[in-house]
């Protein structure tokens, strides 16, 4: 998607139209406008947004329709890429780039009472909770995006079974650790090897049936096509899974033809009704990724709605690998089509910065839990 950066491009004679679309929000109100009946997509709610002209980067475009159709200012370093996607719509294709956009608490006093938009269509203010619980009716393909917004701006990642290993029973104390110091209803990603996963996981789901789980996916275990561990854990859960994560190797060996398998068997293979979330180091981990995702849209799995990219900075746990920096860390952000969670050395404190450097949640162990 990269090379289809503005105006229109052609393939087998299917034109595809660049849009850019502005998530506006202020804190948790989303802005909607409302399609003309005799539009595209007509009667439905839509984000901001429209036509990338052939000589406009998508950030130009998304300033330009947001003045046009709302009055209201924006400038770049308010507005945040979530991600790219493409949809067929079969009368029409379209690509979008999603930016997430937070207004001024002076803009919304300004704009929170409009109901028409400048060009007369009908506006409103959504809560995200409604937009999230899909109270809106929106084009298909903003189903993608609605899967991205869900993800947190703080991910809570869990010990290493090995952290406990001085104490006489490990995985109890595993357990009871996080059971203490996770914050209510977090995302956690329950980072455990494939043989621990099932029974200490699932102690800790059942005596924290607030949190939102992010699993491993068990590589292995579906490749032998044996009871996999994924299966048993989501067969007995009483917590919310709320996506599987995938390994920066398994992604590689699957995109990079190490694993004699099929693309089709690698959708079969993940579980297709979980959003996954994936781990990227390099350039080579984030086109695989978007590969994925494309793949994923294509074939209306549920989608990727993030990427971990780390290291952004040296870690207590990794110090002999070398961070990305802040600098080439924004770069490979810019090129990912999913929304990107800094890893390596955050803080929450530090969502500011990985917001101003095109992520849009920041991931950790021991800073994120309470
Ligand atoms: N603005 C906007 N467009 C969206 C969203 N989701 C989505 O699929 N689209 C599609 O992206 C395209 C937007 O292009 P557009 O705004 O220039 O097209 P239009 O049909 O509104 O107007 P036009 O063709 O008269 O210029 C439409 O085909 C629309 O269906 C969304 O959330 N916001």
């Amino acid at each position: 998607m990269p090379n289809e950066m503005s105006g229109q491009s052609k393939t087998k004679n299917i034109t595809t139209v660049n849009v850019a679309v502005a998530v506006i929000h202020y804190e948790d109100k989303y802005l909607l406008g409302f399609r003309d009946a005799a539009q595209h997509q007509g009667n439905r709610y839509e984000f901001v947004g429209g036509k990338i002209e052939a000589d406009e980067s998508a950030e130009q475009a998304l300033i330009r329709e947001v003045a046009e159709e709302t009055g209201i200012d924006i400038h770049q370093n308010m507005m945040v890429k979530l991600g790219r996607l493409h949809h067929d719509y079969g009368d029409k294709q379209v690509s979008l780039q999603v930016y997430q956009v937070e207004l001024t608490a002076q803009q919304y006093e300004q704009h929170k009472d409009c109901e028409y938009g400048l060009e007369g269509q009908a506006m409103t203010w959504a809560d995200k909770s409604k937009l999230l619980a899909g109270e809106y009716h929106l084009p298909a393909a903003n189903k993608t995006i609605l899967e991205w917004l869900k993800l947190p701006t703080k991910i809570a990642i869990t010990y290493p079974l090995a952290h406990f290993s001085a104490q006489p029973n490990s995985a109890a104390a595993w357990v009871h650790y996080h059971r203490e110091q996770l914050a209510p209803e977090s995302w956690v990603y329950i980072r455990l090897k494939a043989s621990e996963l099932e029974y200490i996981a699932q102690q800790l789901m059942d005596v924290r049936p607030d949190i939102l789980a992010i699993l491993p996916y068990d590589n292995d275990c579906q490749r032998s096509k044996t009871t996999s561990t994924d299966a048993m854990v989501e067969a007995k859960t009483t917590g919310s899974i709320v996506a599987r994560h995938l390994t920066h190797s398994v992604l590689m060996a699957w995109f990079n033809g190490t694993q004699d398998i099929t693309e089709s068997e690698q959708l079969a293979d993940i579980s297709s009704e979980r959003p996954l979330i994936v781990s990227c180091h390099d350039i080579d981990s984030i086109l695989a990724a978007n590969k994925l995702a494309s793949m994923r849209i294509q074939q209306q799995l549920s989608p990727v709605i993030g990427a971990f990219l780390s290291p952004v900075l040296t870690t207590q746990t990794h110090p002999d690998t070398v961070p990305l920096g802040w600098e080439a860390w924004s770069a490979l952000a810019q090129l990912a089509d999913m929304p990107v969670i800094g890893l390596g050395g955050l803080a929450p404190v530090m969502i500011d910065q990985t917001l101003a450097h095109g992520g849009v949640s920041v991931a950790g162990i021991r800073q994120f839990h309470e």
